[in-house]
């Protein structure tokens, strides 16, 4: 238990979320076995704002996926030691000290996945970064997806490396050399998604390769369709949907 009730509320809403979120990994054919993790971070002063002294809530190490329920979660602080009250199924995963080091160093970031998907880390295996030659590339991703260095569990490099490659890119993802694909996002359920989108461009890519060499996309393509699907994609404001649709369309006629 957590003594403040916020914290406490706040705790169950993130094992709930990154428990349903587990399920994701396999219904979208992003992992094998257990391999794959996803965590949230839980901020404990709100009217702070996200800080050192945060929360991440992930699963329990090598547990599958079927017995990743809200009470079988971890529940660690930013150094990836379990808190008291924050017992889960087991030790927690063996990619938290790397999720909590992007927590530190990102306080933007509010959720955490990785993965072993095949496309992605068939191209994390080249140390090659995808190139941003689809819309949806830019739209999801803003560029090209950068490579991190070969970095081997256990400690800080993980983490380090996936700051560090991220701190030059807008990707929320990134393919660690020799072991796979990590991602970001402003929440679980953002990560989530941008796990899945990379493995669908991953794959796309890998096959017009297979065809011939596919077309780069001149960088202020880039700018306007990443600017849109952030900004108005979706539910957006309609006026500034319908502002950006028409931005679209002049500069198309020009
Ligand atoms: O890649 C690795 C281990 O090398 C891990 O991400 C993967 O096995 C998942 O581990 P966890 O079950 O989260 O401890």
């Amino acid at each position: 238990m957590f003594s403040d009730p916020h914290l406490q509320d706040a705790v169950a809403r993130a094992r709930e979320s990154v428990a349903a979120l587990h399920a994701e990994l396999p219904r979208w054919d992003l992992v094998v076995w257990t391999a794959g993790n996803v965590s949230q971070r839980v901020v404990v002063d709100p009217s702070t704002g996200p800080g050192e002294h945060d929360l991440l809530v992930i699963k329990p190490s090598g547990v599958t996926y079927d017995a990743l329920t809200p009470e079988a979660m971890v529940v660690c602080d930013l150094e990836g030691n379990l808190v008291p009250g924050g017992e889960g199924a087991g030790a927690p995963s063996s990619d938290t000290a790397a999720h909590a080091y992007v927590y530190r160093s990102m306080p933007e970031v509010g959720g955490v996945v990785h993965t072993h998907s095949t496309y992605a880390t068939a191209w994390a295996a080249r140390a090659e970064e995808i190139p941003c030659v689809l819309t949806m590339m830019a739209d999801e991703f803003g560029g090209p997806i950068p490579v991190g260095p070969f970095a081997v569990i256990g400690d800080d490099s993980i983490g380090r490396g996936i700051v560090d490659t991220l701190a030059g890119s807008r990707s929320p993802a990134v393919l660690m050399r020799n072991h796979g694909p990590f991602t970001i996002g402003a929440d679980a359920k953002a990560a989530v998604k941008a796990a899945v989108m990379l493995e669908e461009v991953a794959r796309t890519v890998h096959v017009s390769r297979q065809l011939g060499e596919p077309l780069p996309i001149e960088p202020a393509a880039i700018d306007r369709l990443y600017d849109r699907y952030q900004n108005v994609y979706g539910q957006g404001a309609a006026t500034h949907r319908d502002r950006s649709d028409a931005v679209l369309t002049e500069e198309a006629r020009a």
